[in-house]
């Protein structure tokens, strides 16, 4: 996020927002704000609502409950009148297939109102999704990747600020993944918004903030440590013993001020949840390891995000809801 987006009216405001179909709801409650020149991640399985939410921020739907704020506006009103600060990728792209991808480029240019050095700016987002080489090409002798990346480039080629990509990453390999997500931090470093939703969940730590989306509601939100945390309930660290551990192993971990748990990992290992605010990580690096000679090391585990996923959905479910008496 850069300095001087810092402190300025978030981009996308939601504030109790509900969406239903056939009146049945499919979002709710949904609250979160996102600052600008930052990403947001929205991060859920298929049917969480990811689309749902996105199209709710496009002004393609309207809020059942709760409000929605763009930019300072009514997403919905804008539509209609300025859509030249908003960028949508929506998950099924269009691009017509007997176009070269110039000409597909130049489509989107004109329907977003493109006019001055229009060349120049086509020429740019090409450069910058590395298909500058291929402008002459049509869309149906391109590969998948090419497509998307031409997509990418439609839905940025009149630089706006908030853009919105609807699985950008789906169906694309390792390589173009990191690339994508490579062009979104540069947008991002440049003071734009992006919204991203994702099936992948390993793809929040690219994020600057993550919304976890399960049927259709907002699990958690924050930035990835904070999740990361919240999950487990604070850092983990391994300790590493030369030999089988055993219960005095535990319970001197347990002595540690700050330490929160401490439980057998594997034969030789004792896994520690330490709270983050105080000075447990360094008594156990600079103490434990430094003084029990049957300690090899000590690791910072950074967890799995199917794990953190899997924890924060059944943390969210385990709580009652209202009406329900907690045991
Ligand atoms: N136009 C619609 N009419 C009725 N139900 C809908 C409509 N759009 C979405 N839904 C329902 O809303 C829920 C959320 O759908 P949504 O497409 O937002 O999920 P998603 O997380 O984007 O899924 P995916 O990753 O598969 O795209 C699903 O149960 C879906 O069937």
């Amino acid at each position: 996020m850069s300095d001087a987006t810092q402190g300025a009216q978030p981009a996308v405001t939601f504030d109790g927002v509900g969406k239903a179909f056939d009146d049945e709801w499919v979002l709710e409650d949904l609250s979160f704000s996102v600052p600008r020149g930052s990403i947001i991640g929205l991060i859920g399985p298929s049917g969480s609502g990811k689309t749902t939410t996105v199209r709710l921020m496009t002004g393609a739907y309207r809020p059942d409950a709760g409000t929605v704020d763009v930019l300072g506006a009514d997403p919905v009103a804008r539509r209609r009148h300025d859509r030249s600060m908003i960028g949508y990728l929506p998950q099924q792209p269009v691009l017509f297939d007997e176009l070269s991808l110039w000409e597909n480029l130049n489509f989107h240019a004109s329907l977003n109102g493109v006019g001055l050095r229009r060349k120049r700016r086509l020429l740019d987002v090409l450069e910058l999704v590395e298909l500058d080489g291929h402008r002459k090409k049509l869309v149906r002798e391109s590969s998948g990747g090419m497509q998307r990346r031409l997509a990418l480039a439609s839905t940025l080629v009149h630089a706006p600020n908030l853009v919105m990509l609807d699985e950008p990453t789906a169906g694309i390999d390792p390589i173009l993944r990191r690339r994508f997500w490579e062009h979104f931090r540069a947008l991002s470093d440049a003071g734009d918004t992006l919204v991203i939703s994702t099936q992948f969940v390993d793809e929040a730590t690219h994020c600057d903030t993550v919304g976890l989306l399960a049927d259709g509601r907002l699990v958690a939100v924050g930035a990835p440590d904070e999740l990361r945390r919240q999950a487990h309930g604070g850092d983990l660290i391994d300790v590493e013993y030369t030999r089988i551990v055993g219960s005095d192993d535990l319970r001197s971990c347990r002595d540690i001020a700050g330490v929160q748990r401490a439980d057998y990992h594997g034969d030789a290992t004792v896994r520690l949840v330490v709270d983050p605010d105080s000075d447990a990580r360094s008594r156990v690096f600079d103490s434990l390891v430094t003084t029990d000679p049957d300690i090899s090391g000590a690791v910072e585990i950074a967890p799995d995000w199917d794990d953190v996923f899997i924890r924060l959905v059944e943390s969210d479910t385990a709580e009652p809801t209202p009406g329900q008496v907690a045991s």
